[in-house]
């Protein structure tokens, strides 16, 4: 197959804004959210065998290549569809994990989108977002591939597209875990939920940024100095914050003068995802073959 070995995008998401307007019986938190997809990410690769087998080559310090998402992702579409195909997939890690990035999410949303074509399983993207959110609230953005409004635990998608602003994306040097933050009792959970029309980033916050604020200290010291150069907030759970900046300039500029132990990435916001990108370009080759 001449697509095997092409790169697949996976990129980042922020959560421009993140309301808790409850709690279901289950313990999963409703939210509002706006998710906000990057123009930058990782990158994964997959060799198709005719074998079963998964083989992930690249190994990601501290997760059992069995609990990582890009494998039981894998696995779940092939148990979903019951194809005779296998793969061995390499991943190239640009983004640090429990950042609120969304990496493992997205690495699993390209899975399931490269897999799904390159397997020939036909699955439609509402049945990918379907098998997607058994592995993550936020994997559906990403199967979606669109800037959109949120609701639900994160899975209830309503497009919404974006100015395509500049962004300096910061991260303290820590991993925090979701679960954790949503676990905590000081955690506020009854905002009032909003209209989407009534969004605007100055009347909206992250519901979970004082709390994190207050138990890491590294990113309260960090969201301090951000805010000294542009309206700046944390995305998701956390650990990184996001500047939003007038240019490409004064991104690149204040990325090169980081505090000690942080480090950063620039990109621009998109309203479609490249993953989506590719997967339309493919499909545009293959109807003029
Ligand atoms: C809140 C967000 C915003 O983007 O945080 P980040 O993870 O990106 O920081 C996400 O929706 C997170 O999605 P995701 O990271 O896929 O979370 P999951 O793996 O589904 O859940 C991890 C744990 O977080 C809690 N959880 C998650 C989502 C949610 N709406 N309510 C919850 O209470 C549950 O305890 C769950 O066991
Ligand atoms: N392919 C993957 N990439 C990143 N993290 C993964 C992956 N597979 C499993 N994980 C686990 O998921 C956790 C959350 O990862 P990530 O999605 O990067 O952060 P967040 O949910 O804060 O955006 C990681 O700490 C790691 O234990």
């Amino acid at each position: 197959m001449a697509n095997e070995l092409i790169s697949w995008p996976s990129p980042a998401k922020l959560n421009l804004f993140l309301h808790i307007t409850g709690r279901r019986p289950d313990g999963y938190h409703q939210l509002q959210s706006l998710f906000q997809l990057l123009d930058y990410g990782d990158t994964l690769r997959f060799e198709i065998n005719t074998r079963t087998d998964i083989e992930l080559v690249s190994l990601l310090p501290g997760v059992a290549n069995e609990d990582n998402l890009i494998v039981r992702a894998a696995r779940l579409l092939q148990h979903a569809t019951g194809t005779n195909k296998g793969c061995r997939i390499h991943l190239d890690k640009r983004l640090p994990m429990g950042g609120g990035i969304g990496g493992g999410s997205s690495n699993a949303a390209t899975t399931l989108v490269a897999l799904n074509y390159l397997w020939q399983c036909g699955l439609s993207t509402d049945k990918l977002a379907e098998l997607g959110l058994r592995l993550g609230a936020d994997v559906p953005v990403f199967v979606h591939g669109k800037t959109a409004f949120a609701s639900g635990v994160g899975e209830t998608l309503t497009p919404a597209p974006q100015g395509e602003k500049t962004f300096l994306v910061v991260n303290p040097g820590i991993a925090i875990s979701t679960a954790q933050i949503f676990n905590h009792q000081d955690l506020p959970r009854t905002t009032k939920p909003i209209s989407w029309r009534d969004y605007d980033f100055d009347n909206t916050q992250n519901d979970c940024e004082k709390l994190v604020c207050n138990t890491h200290p590294q990113v309260a010291n960090l969201l301090h100095w951000l805010l000294e150069y542009a309206p700046s907030r944390m995305t998701g759970t956390g650990s990184s914050l996001f500047a939003i900046c007038d240019n490409q300039n004064q991104a690149e500029n204040l990325l090169s003068q980081l505090p000690e132990g942080c480090h950063g990435f620039v990109a621009t916001g998109v309203n479609q995802s490249p993953l989506q990108q590719m997967l339309d370009r493919l499909r545009n080759a293959d109807q003029k073959i």
